[in-house]
């Protein structure tokens, strides 16, 4: 099963191998438990074990192999994110995508080599979403053949950017370029922000950390501002764009090809969060079936909580959806690396398509596993609530996905605007044109959905009932659109008073998009036994989610009311089938303890005795009696006492 995960034997025997050997190496181990550390710390241990592994890397990993690296990573650094998150997630995938050769071999040769140290710098305090009104602005001086940085107001102070505050000597920024007083939009620049030798910001930097988060606070995110910084002509990144020394500027082939390295990790995070996402349903599956509470039958024992199916049904469905999330994601980051090739040779017809799904994915898969990782930790009940569980911090960095990397209702238009533009081809009998993501757009549905109607339905009952929902909604919310333009609204104006409408046909699609890849992905199991036990988890998924957006479907009588039971029978009896298998389940994606980093999620199970044996080491507990007591409560019930006389 962890072939199926990892999409391959050879990186699933890689990871427990890289594990194996970590577990031979104290000095990669965290010093003491997370929790218990300051963020002064976490950001020293981290930046002691970032040069270990920097050290080390080449007898534990093949460096040139990203998914070897990332196990690495999650195994030594963890989810709290490093001071050289940024470096590799966006600095070094931006200078591959968009800087020029002769740039590559000044900059990324030294940037892989770790002799600085970058990041991406684009949000502000004042703009994050809409790129086109960023503030900072980059004039180019013909004279001098240098672009000046400036920051016109506090507004325009870069705010955010990953590790930019304390540990980046280098930023690809994103600034407005205005040559001879025209207005370019958003371009990339390589900037120096530090003195390479004192890590001193250079003259006309103001740099620093803008504080602690919700999680994610290994993390410097840091303010930026410049005051008339001037840079070389020649730091523009050029692969694509270009700025002649006259000031002459050359088109890139693609209006947003500067975009690549928001698209690299809007790509590669849906791995990501179905990882964080079975990080949390590991923990509580492997719990819920230590802890027992309550009698199913009075005369028996009290059982596991994982007998309840209320408790199946709080985990079981996202346990599915961190296999859809998984499988969809391999399908992204093929996709992507697909589209940066085809790229590199001029062909960029792939880009819209790569946007419009990764832009749906982030949103969905974000905003599902972020209420999966929560319904995790309410089902561990009141240690779930405990740091001892780590589920908070699992919750805190994953829902970041929800706002970085574009925030999801904003992607969700952007996908929207694709399937509008699909909806008017179908609308101009022109569905031929469409491309294969939206050709069920152009097709007919039935009349009724055939669910129920056959003694086992087959997966394409379903995917015909999600792609009517689908199309019904895409087509009714353009048909809004349409409606208000043609009624005299600006396409501005009619779009804002149709996005709840027209999200709502993104989320729709997206959904269609994974239970696709799902029924992909099972349909190319060999092994008869993991067919099995996929097959169930499936069937509890596409009718777990076909309940979720049921209504769409009974609406229009696509669905009745009976084929609905029908679909809710199915979904308790796979709960009851998938429950003999669910640890195994969870377990399959091998996580070690040391990656878990939960005391309740632990492999031997003896969750009581970690659970005191953490709470012993709590800072607290060196000493029976705090500084604080001596300080303030003994003299206060003192003098309660003593007035008392
Ligand atoms: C199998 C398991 C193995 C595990 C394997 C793992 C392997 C891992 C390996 C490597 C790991 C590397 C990465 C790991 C990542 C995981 C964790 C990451 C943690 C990261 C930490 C945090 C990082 C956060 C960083 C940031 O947040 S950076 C800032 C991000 N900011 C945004 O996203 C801003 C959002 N806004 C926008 O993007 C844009 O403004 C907008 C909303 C798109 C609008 O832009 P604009 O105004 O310019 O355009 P529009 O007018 O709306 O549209 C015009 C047309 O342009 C099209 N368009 C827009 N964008 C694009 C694009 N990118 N590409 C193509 N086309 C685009 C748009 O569709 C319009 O088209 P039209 O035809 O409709 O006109
Ligand atoms: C953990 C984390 C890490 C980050 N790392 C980086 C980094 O490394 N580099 C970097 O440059 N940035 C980074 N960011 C910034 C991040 O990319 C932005 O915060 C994000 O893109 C959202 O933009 P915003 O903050 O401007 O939100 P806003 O756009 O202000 O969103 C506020 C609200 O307005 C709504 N809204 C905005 N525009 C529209 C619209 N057109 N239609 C409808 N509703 C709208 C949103 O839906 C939301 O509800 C990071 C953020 C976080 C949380």
């Amino acid at each position: 099963m962890a072939a199926q995960i990892y999409s391959g034997e050879k990186y699933a025997s890689r990871r427990r191998e890289i594990s194996a050997n970590l577990a031979k190496r104290p000095e990669f181990h965290d010093s003491k438990p997370l929790p218990f550390m300051t963020r002064e710390e976490k950001i020293l241990e981290s930046s002691r074990k970032l040069t270990l592994i920097s050290k080390h890397m080449n007898e534990i990993i093949d460096p040139s192999d990203k998914r070897e690296l990332y196990h690495l990573n999650c195994e030594v650094l963890g989810i709290e994110g490093n001071p050289m998150a940024l470096h590799g997630d966006m600095f070094i995938p931006a200078l591959t995508a968009q800087a020029s050769d002769e740039q590559q071999e000044k900059w990324l040769s030294r940037a892989l080599r770790r002799e600085i140290i970058g990041t991406y710098a684009q949000t502000e305090l004042g703009h994050g979403t809409n790129l086109r009104k960023l503030e900072t602005i980059a004039t180019y001086d013909v004279d001098t053949q240098e672009f000046v940085l400036h920051t016109p107001q506090i507004t325009a102070l870069k705010w955010w950017p990953g590790n930019l505050g304390k540990s980046s000597n280098y930023a690809v920024v994103v600034a407005l370029m205005i040559i001879k007083g025209k207005n370019y939009g958003p371009q990339t620049f390589m900037v120096p922000l530090r003195d390479e030798k004192t890590h001193q910001p250079l003259k006309g930097i103001t740099i620093g950390d803008i504080g602690p988060k919700l999680a994610y606070n290994i993390v410097d995110n840091g303010f930026l501002g410049f005051d008339h910084y001037r840079i070389p002509r020649t730091n523009l990144l050029m692969r694509h764009t270009r700025v002649e020394p006259d000031g002459t500027f050359v088109k890139p082939p693609h209006a947003k090809i500067n975009y690549s390295a928001m698209v690299h990790v809007r790509s590669y995070m849906i791995t990501g969060q179905a990882i964080m996402l079975a990080y949390a349903l590991t923990i509580a599956t492997r719990y819920s079936s230590v802890r027992r509470q309550g009698q199913i039958d009075t005369t028996q024992p009290e059982v596991k909580v994982l007998e309840y199916q209320t408790q199946q049904h709080r985990l079981f469905p996202s346990i599915a959806r961190a296999y859809a999330f998984v499988f969809a994601g391999a399908e992204t980051v093929r996709l992507y690396e697909r589209v940066l090739q085809e790229v590199e040779t001029g062909n960029v017809s792939l880009m819209a398509d790569l946007h419009a799904l990764t832009s749906g994915l982030k949103s969905v898969v974000t905003h599902q596993t972020a209420q999966g990782i929560e319904q995790a930790r309410m089902a561990c009940g009141g240690h779930g609530y405990s740091q001892a569980s780590y589920i908070s911090e699992i919750f805190g960095v994953a829902v970041g996905g929800c706002t970085y990397e574009g925030e999801n209702l904003v992607m969700l238009q952007q996908l929207a605007r694709y399937l509008v533009k699909s909806a008017g081809l179908v609308q101009a009998g022109q569905s031929s044109k469409l491309g294969p993501l939206v050709a069920y757009l152009g097709a007919k549905s039935d009349s009724t959905s055939l669910i129920d109607r056959t003694p086992t339905p087959g997966f394409a009952e379903y995917v015909k009932t999600f792609q009517h929902i689908a199309r019904k909604q895409t087509l009714k919310a353009a048909q809004k659109l349409f409606g208000f333009m043609e009624k005299g609204d600006t396409r501005e104006v009619a779009w804002n008073k149709s996005t709840v409408e027209l999200n709502r046909a993104s989320r729709l699609h997206t959904r269609l998009y994974i239970v696709e890849a799902f029924v992909r992905r099972v349909e190319e199991v060999a092994d008869p036994r993991l067919k099995e036990v996929l097959t169930d988890l499936l069937r509890l998924h596409v009718n777990y989610e076909l309940l979720d957006v049921a209504a769409y479907a009974l609406e229009d009588g696509f669905l009745s009311s009976s084929q609905l039971d029908y679909i809710r029978e199915q979904l308790y009896f796979y709960l009851a089938k998938i429950r003999p298998n669910a640890v195994s389940l969870v377990d399959s994606w091998e996580f070690s303890d040391r990656e878990l980093r939960s005391v309740l999620g632990r492999r031997d199970g003896n969750v009581y005795e970690n659970l005191f044996a953490w709470a012993k080491a709590s800072p607290l507990n060196k000493t029976d009696v705090l500084p604080s007591v001596d300080k303030y409560l003994k003299p206060l019930m003192e003098s309660a006492r003593a007035s008392k006389l």
